[in-house]
């Protein structure tokens, strides 16, 4: 029993030793040569390799495939979904566990899966600890949720629903600091007033954050009320602490990523929504896909010069970013969901194609119900056939149409959206989806 312990100790010390130098060849040793942890823009370069495109944590939908695909089209760090610290160091809990992030998922991500950071909702500095140990050997870092404003994250009593218990998330991310030989970093909600916002950070920070990620809207901005976020608040972050800052919020096309960067000052820029809807988002448009699907870097000049998130700009300046053929990009992520052997949910697989084949479903209605009625098979293997086969029909009506435009200019069939002002690009192209008006006011 404990040459096998032995063993495993060493195995797990042994891969350590070597896993940052088999991941991506880039020198990212975790430690100091005094043997002391990197933190801060240490870790940020040496480790995370400076990341500017970061994709967010998102429950159900930033599993293992989801990021597999969404770093195949730009993006540099992504972060696990939020895990609910309750019972996932537990072993009568195993299966949550395994299904919330399963140690071999960790080996199988392995470097295409780095760099990594696992995230908790968490309430209990002893429990989150022993959580993050479990998944230590198998990411960068470890990220305290403090932003989730959702009701099960009320009736839990994490996420945003912590905010107003500095004590409490003090010793969250101060035991995580000294007890785990990986950082550990935050992402949190503005507060209603630029002054408590700062404060709230700086308190993060001292109590050993190494990167805040830091989401421009409040607690109260969620749903349908949600509105903007305030790049204003995130610049304030920025300037007032010394760790890597990331902004969240606002980025719907690929060129509000370069607008929230000058606007903020932030080190890498978090996108959640937009990337479920066009994970190639933070790719130019200079990129090629498989399919044609592109403007010209020449017809959508650079990024506009006004930085407010509010200001609508001309059409232009949103469309300097790659969006494919959604069906190209919904085929290529079953390929993955298929190829691998950590089992991907079939909640999680049906959303992400909703997501994704948005623009497309409300016309191909017959499509949209079977996507909606496919339940479990007796294999995964025909399950994920069902869901192929409706994204391929969808495909086949996607070329067709797309063949009924060929040799015009991708430029001369975007429209522009009468209650936003935002560009929408013809159907079979992978795009945000925009829910109101720019300036819609914020729910009370
Ligand atoms: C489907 C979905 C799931 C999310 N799950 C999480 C989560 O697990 N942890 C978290 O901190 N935020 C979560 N969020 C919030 C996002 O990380 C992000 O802060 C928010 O959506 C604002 O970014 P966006 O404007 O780019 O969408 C989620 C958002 C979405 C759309």
């Amino acid at each position: 029993m404990r040459i096998r312990a032995n063993f495993a100790t060493n195995l797990s010390s042994w891969w350590r030793a070597l896993r940052p130098r088999i991941d991506t060849g880039r020198p990212r040793s975790l430690t100091t040569a005094a043997g002391k942890k990197l933190g801060g823009f240490d870790f940020y370069h040496e480790v995370l390799g400076s990341p500017k495109y970061v994709v967010a944590p998102m429950i159900e939908q930033s599993e293992l495939a989801w990021r597999k695909l969404s770093r195949r089209y730009g993006a540099h760090l992504v972060y696990t979904p939020m895990i609910n610290s309750k019972g996932f160091s537990d072993s009568k809990h195993y299966k949550f566990r395994e299904q919330s992030f399963n140690t071999t998922a960790g080996e199988e991500g392995g470097p295409e899966d780095r760099p990594l950071i696992v995230q908790f909702g968490a309430n209990d500095p002893e429990k989150l600890l022993a959580c993050a140990k479990i998944v230590e050997p198998y990411c960068d870092a470890v990220d305290v949720n403090l932003g989730c404003p959702q009701d099960f994250a009320r009736r839990n009593h994490i996420g945003s629903w912590l905010q107003d218990e500095r004590g409490l998330i003090y010793d969250l991310i101060n035991i995580l600091h000294r007890e785990l030989s990986i950082p550990v970093t935050a992402k949190f909600r503005v507060l209603p007033s630029i002054e408590k916002t700062v404060e709230y950070a700086r308190m993060l920070e001292n109590a050993g954050a190494q990167i805040l990620t830091c989401h421009g809207r409040t607690r109260e901005q969620r749903g349908h009320g949600s509105g903007l976020a305030d790049w204003d608040k995130i610049r304030a972050v920025k300037e007032a602490v010394s760790v890597p800052v990331f902004a969240n919020g606002n980025v719907l096309f690929h060129g509000d990523v370069e607008r929230v960067l000058i606007a903020t000052g932030a080190d890498a820029v978090m996108c959640a929504e937009s990337n479920l809807h066009n994970p190639a988002l933070f790719l130019p448009a200079t990129h090629h896909t498989s399919r044609e699907a592109s403007p010209t870097a020449s017809a959508f000049p650079s990024p506009p010069a006004s930085l407010s998130p509010s200001s609508v700009l001309p059409v232009s300046s949103y469309l300097t970013g790659a969006h494919p053929r959604h069906t190209t990009l919904a085929l290529e992520y079953l390929d993955i969901v298929k190829a691998q052997q950590t089992p991907t949910q079939l909640t999680d697989v049906k959303a992400h194609i909703f997501r994704l084949l948005r623009p497309a479903l409300s016309r191909e209605t017959d499509l949209r119900e079977q996507l909606g009625r496919i339940k479990l098979a007796r294999t995964n293997a025909a399950t994920w056939e069902m869901v192929e086969l409706i994204v391929k029909e969808m495909d086949e009506r996607m070329e067709r149409d797309a063949r009924e435009t060929e040799g015009q200019p991708l430029e001369s069939l975007v429209t522009v959206d009468a209650l936003t002002g935002l560009p929408i690009l013809p159907h079979w192209l992978a795009q945000p989806y925009v829910r109101g008006p720019l300036n819609e006011p914020i729910a009370p």
